[in-house]
């Protein structure tokens, strides 16, 4: 059952989701540094050390060859094969519809500004290789790298017991764009591709989900790369109305919640029987899923109700809330979207359960977790471009406008920056 908070407490369940970001202690920090300083020392060698340690595995080479890449291939599923293409259609649609354009603004006496987009050269994607592994994922990062024009694009993940890939990554890879895949794990994988070693190249951003030892290594190696974001156990928050169906809210909060016991199904609604009735469907259908202890930990510890006034009301909880997912189970969702400001990605109206953005739909599902919707966005085409600014002056603008700097410059004492325009303007006077 989820449990109830006063519509007036939803501050300290703002304040409490945010606390469940994943604390990297001081051991974690000093055993991670060692494994990044040892990987930029001493490269390959590392590598192998620490692959041999932690993964259990000895491993001479770390590229999939193109052979290894389709022999995995071919033990996929040729239904789910055909369902990742559709998927892959629809995100490259969406995608496609996000690249920003360069421009020029052209001004009179010959000046011109404008801003070019470049895509990164190189981007690195981190795929897990636990129990949780997810070719969806592989989709929702390497196909806006790919349409942002990212040249190289390369995969690290763990290798299996046997030293091998797995299938339905593998396909996910290729289906992508990925163009170079090394099976290498943890923070020795981020550390490779943060500074290269003799045969993994390094990258310019890395990107995707791992365990603690991953993220902690994306934070220390952050500034000598990018990286995208350290993402948070899945959040799902429901707005349901008086005609929401019951079956449907609890389905939906339970497909976040089977992702983590930390996973956090949220639930605000207008009507105290809708709330029961939606609890009772959790319950009942809570005890049919094969990952019922991760649903009943998440239910436990995370799963809350608040009972509101009316949507808008809801909506301002959830706006403070500021979920990764957020679900308009409500009659004419599209009148409520422009008061939704605080969301990862908005969900719209009965039939758009969340596990449509998750596979299917379109739009991302690396979403920003922890409040971090507060002021941050969903992976997309700008996560893998720079922006680089142009100027032009002719020497007719600069006499005009050259006396505005020289001013602003002295006023700043930086005399070097005044000369630079007064060598120029007086030069042409001397003629
Ligand atoms: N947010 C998302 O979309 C998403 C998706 C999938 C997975 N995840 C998360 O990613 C994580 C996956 O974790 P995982 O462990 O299964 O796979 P992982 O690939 O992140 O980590 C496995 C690697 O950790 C290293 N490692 C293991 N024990 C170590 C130790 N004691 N010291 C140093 N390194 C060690 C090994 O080298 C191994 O290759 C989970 O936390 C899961 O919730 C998140
Ligand atoms: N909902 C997850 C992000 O919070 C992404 C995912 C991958 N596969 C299924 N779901
Ligand atoms: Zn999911």
């Amino acid at each position: 059952m989820l449990q109830p908070i006063n519509k007036n407490d939803y501050q300290s369940l703002s304040s409490y989701l945010k606390s469940r970001s994943q604390e990297i202690s001081s051991d974690i920090l000093v055993t991670v540094s060692n494994i990044l300083k040892d990987v930029r020392e001493q490269g390959d060698v590392a590598c192998k050390k620490y692959t041999k340690q932690f993964d259990g595995i000895e491993m001479d080479t770390w590229k999939v060859s193109e052979e290894e890449l389709d022999e995995a291939i071919s033990h996929c599923d040729p239904f789910f094969m055909e369902s990742m293409e559709k998927a892959k259609k629809n995100i490259e649609y969406f995608h496609q519809a996000q690249v920003a354009q360069s421009y020029i603004l052209q001004e009179e006496k010959g000046v011109y500004l404008g801003q070019r987009v470049i895509p990164l050269s190189s981007v690195g994607i981190y795929v897990p290789g636990g129990r949780a592994q997810y070719p969806s994922s592989v989709l929702m990062n390497a196909i806006p790298a790919a349409v942002a024009g990212v040249k190289r694009i390369v995969m690290v993940t763990p290798p299996n017991k046997e030293g091998k890939i797995n299938p339905n990554i593998a396909f996910a890879a290729k289906l992508a764009g990925v163009t170079d895949i090394y099976k290498i794990g943890g923070a020795q994988a981020i550390a490779a591709l943060a500074y290269g070693t003799e045969t993994i190249p390094s990258v310019d951003k890395i990107c995707g989900p791992g365990n603690i030892f991953v993220a902690a290594a994306k934070k220390l190696v952050y500034g000598k790369v990018d990286i995208d974001m350290i993402a948070g156990p899945s959040e799902i928050l429901v707005v349901a109305d008086d005609h929401a169906n019951p079956a449907y809210a609890a389905a939906d909060l339970l497909s976040q919640a089977e992702h983590d016991p930390m996973a956090s199904p949220i639930l605000l609604a207008t009507s105290q029987t809708k709330i029961d009735e939606i609890n009772a469907e959790l319950k009942v259908q809570s005890a049919q899923l094969p990952k019922k202890e991760i649903v009943e930990q998440s239910l436990k510890n995370y799963g809350k109700s608040i009972l509101c006034d009316s949507i808008s009301e809801c909506i301002e909880i959830a706006n403070e809330i500021a979920p990764e997912h957020l679900e308009l189970m409500v009659e004419d969702p599209m009148s409520y979207l422009a008061q939704v400001v605080n969301a990862g990605s908005v969900f719209m109206g009965y039939y758009t359960c969340e596990s449509i953005g998750d596979y299917f739909g379109g739009t991302n599902h690396v979403l920003p977790t922890n409040g971090t919707a507060r002021f941050s966005s969903a992976l997309g085409v700008d996560s893998f471009v720079k922006r680089s600014c142009f100027l032009h002056y002719s020497k007719e603008a600069l006499d005009a406008y050259g006396q505005y700097i020289i001013k602003m410059a002295q006023e700043e004492n930086l005399d070097g920056h005044a000369n630079a325009v007064k060598v120029r303007v007086q030069s042409w006077e001397k003629k």
